[in-house]
């Protein structure tokens, strides 16, 4: 069925066909409750043996959905019903900014990859701690990630207060928190990557954590192009920090072996999809076997089959998240995943 969709979607521009999809899905899902049957009847996934317990939450199924394509909170319950085992929103930041200007999305189809520099469009962290409340109220089993990150003009000096805004609004909302410093669109927020900025994020956020009486698992989403060097600081910062895993991994910077012509690929942007995979593969596979599987990790990049996914499962990966694949392959691709994993 996406197949014979899929061609018509790739005519048009990608991020007016994003919103035009995401829209219809959930005007289906909620007007009619014959619609929200025939959805998750299609796609959800009904496997025994695919529940997994991670940092201390327990997901339906192993395969969620990837920061970026719910940015504000809107459309977590038709997605869910889709068949994800958690739905990851944002990345949001503490006051709404509209992002780079369009177009800042482009399919490069040869590649079966995306290149994006969306900026962190969003609208805001009041808006969607409104719309989680509403969803947990409806729906407290859905498994919700909140991917936090800082306004464009916030310099990096302060951008832990726009961290621990979103962190305090969403607290009460969202099952984990995700810090993203790995976006490659937002400029000069890769710097905090680096050991020290890092180590003050976290610890604060941990401080906060240790406030409550409840915490929230908090993960770290780093990028494809880090050194290893850089990974050993990773898993030091993880240790000190105390924090629950990793995310691994953004999208990538780099545009080697693309099949794709230059000015496309010249774009400027994070490129993701199966150009990303065996990297993203790589960096779960130091992460786990230099820490010695210290910390869970959430692999994604390139997951465009159950084979990929399963890839990413024995270099070391607990859970794994789509989002270029789930565009080229459809929705279909969550529960043949599924089925290789039980
Ligand atoms: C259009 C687009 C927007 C994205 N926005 C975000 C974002 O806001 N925050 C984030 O942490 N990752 C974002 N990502 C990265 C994805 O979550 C994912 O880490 C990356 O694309 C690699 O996975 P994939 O190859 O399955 O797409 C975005 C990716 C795409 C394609």
């Amino acid at each position: 069925m996406y197949s014979l969709i899929k061609p018509i979607f790739f005519k048009f521009d990608p991020e007016n066909v994003h919103y035009f999809v995401v829209k219809r899905l959930k005007w289906f899902n909620d007007k009619f409750p014959l619609g929200k049957t025939i959805i998750r009847s299609s796609f959800d996934v009904h496997i025994k043996g695919l529940e997994r317990e991670v940092f201390g939450i327990k997901f339906r199924n192993p395969v969620g959905l990837a920061a970026g394509f719910d940015k504000n909170g809107e459309y977590v319950e038709p997605l869910s019903n889709l068949g994800f085992g958690f739905i990851e929103v944002g990345t949001v930041t503490p006051m709404p900014q509209p992002g780079n200007d369009k177009p800042r999305m482009f399919r490069l189809p040869n590649d079966e990859a995306l290149i994006n520099r969306m900026g962190f469009n969003n609208k805001g962290v009041d808006v969607m701690a409104e719309r989680l409340r509403l969803l947990k109220d409806k729906h407290p089993d859905i498994v919700v990630g909140g991917n936090i990150g800082k306004n464009k003009a916030t310099p990096n000096e302060d951008a832990v207060s726009d961290y621990i805004k979103c962190f305090d609004r969403l607290f009460d909302v969202v099952d984990y928190f995700v810090v993203n410093v790995s976006s490659p669109n937002t400029p000069g927020l890769r710097e905090l990557q680096e050991k020290e900025p890092l180590k003050k994020i976290l610890n604060t956020l941990q401080q906060r954590n240790r406030k409550n009486d409840i915490s929230r698992p908090i993960l770290l989403k780093i990028a494809p192009d880090l050194t290893d060097a850089q990974l050993d600081d990773i898993i030091e910062i993880v240790a000190e920090t105390n924090i629950a895993g990793i995310i691994a991994t953004n999208t990538t910077i780099s545009r080697e072996n693309l099949a794709t012509e230059q000015n496309l690929k010249a774009e400027t942007g994070g490129l993701s999809g199966k150009p990303v995979k065996e990297r993203s593969t790589e960096v779960i596979r130091y992460l786990s076997e230099k820490s010695n599987k210290a910390f869970p990790i959430i692999g994604v990049g390139g997951i465009h089959s159950a084979k990929d996914a399963q890839e990413k499962m024995d270099a070391g990966a607990s859970l794994v998240q789509l989002y270029t694949g789930f565009i080229y392959e459809g929705p279909g691709l969550i529960k043949s995943i599924c089925k290789a994993l039980v």
